[in-house]
């Protein structure tokens, strides 16, 4: 893993902002460095791999996030839970390139941490072109992440095509949020809008009618959908307000969830409502065109 003492003290020198090694916190041999955010009003854990929360949790409230009791801190492998930032391109990619891009295989750097007015806590992540960035993408570009801890928790992604020709561009934030059982789960914020059921390769419409709660394998792209989602579980309600036009719903259930080694049994304990703009709502970017997306959490 890369040195904790690489990181430059004076970015970290911000009360409640420090780097620590993800085996000190989830155990296991070697470990990624992640930041570790903390104020009066919730604390987040950031892996540098991907720019990737890993936890949030406001004060006095559990975390947000779930993460796979058997997550891997592996360099070069996604981490399963959390929220993996699929850029700059979501799902399979046709020429066989790794799923959901390269941002979240990627080290990126921390470039600033600030306490803001109200005291959150803001820290800013920025990653530029590498060996792997060339191999798959081949395009300069530059991406910068804005995390805002605080009674919510807020990502503010930029992506700037810096390259010379026009690329096609998707993005989400991939976000596997915790619940008691995901069959107790209601999904509101869709009602009237249009999705594509992937399962099984399908790519069949329908529209949606009413709240949405999972009853068997899952995978449907919502898109043009409304900016606030919510999550309603028998122990909470999470609020989800995004700029971005798209919606993913996924949860494998049990018999795919049995062939995937680091979610197997645990399937049941998350929901992934991912906002992004993928699939209708996907960009194409000209040379110097730079795309935008937020996303607030938030907990009732
Ligand atoms: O296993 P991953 O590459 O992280 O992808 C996990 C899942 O991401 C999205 O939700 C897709 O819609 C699913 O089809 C995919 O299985």
């Amino acid at each position: 893993m890369t040195s904790l003492s690489a990181f430059d003290s004076r970015l970290t020198d911000v009360d409640g902002v420090s780097i620590i090694s993800s085996s000190t916190v989830f155990g296991g041999e070697g470990g990624l460095p992640l930041l570790a955010v903390e104020n009066a009003q919730g604390k987040a854990l950031i892996a540098l791999q991907g720019a990737h929360l890993v936890s949030f949790v406001p004060a006095g409230g559990e975390d947000v996030f779930w993460l796979s009791p058997k997550v891997a801190f592996t360099e070069g492998k996604a981490i399963r839970g959390g929220i993996p930032l699929c850029l700059p391109w979501f799902g399979g990619h046709p020429d066989g390139k790794p799923a959901h891009g390269f941002a979240r295989i990627s080290q990126w750097q921390l470039a600033a941490a600030e306490t803001v007015a109200d005291g959150a806590t803001r820290v800013t992540l920025v990653l530029e072109p590498s060996d792997l960035s060339q191999k798959l993408w081949g395009e300069d570009f530059r991406a910068e992440l804005v995390v805002t801890v605080g009674s919510a928790l807020t990502l503010d992604l930029r992506f700037e095509h810096r390259g010379r020709t026009p690329v096609a561009f998707s993005q989400a934030f991939h976000t596997y949020f915790a619940v008691d059982d995901v069959r107790q789960s209601t999904i509101g914020g869709l009602d009237g809008t249009t999705f594509i059921n992937t399962v099984g390769g399908a790519n069949t419409r329908h529209a949606q009618s009413g709240a949405l709660q999972l009853a068997g394998p899952t995978d449907r792209v919502y898109v043009n959908v409304p900016a606030v989602q919510t999550i309603t579980t028998p122990s909470r309600t999470i609020r989800i307000d995004s700029t971005t036009q798209s919606a993913v719903v996924w949860n494998p259930w049990a018999e795919s969830a049995a062939n995937m080694a680091d979610i197997g049994d645990a399937w049941s304990q998350y929901l992934c409502v991912e906002r992004g703009d993928v699939f209708d709502n996907a960009a194409e970017l000209a040379p110097g065109a730079s795309y935008r997306a937020t996303m607030t959490l938030s907990v009732d």
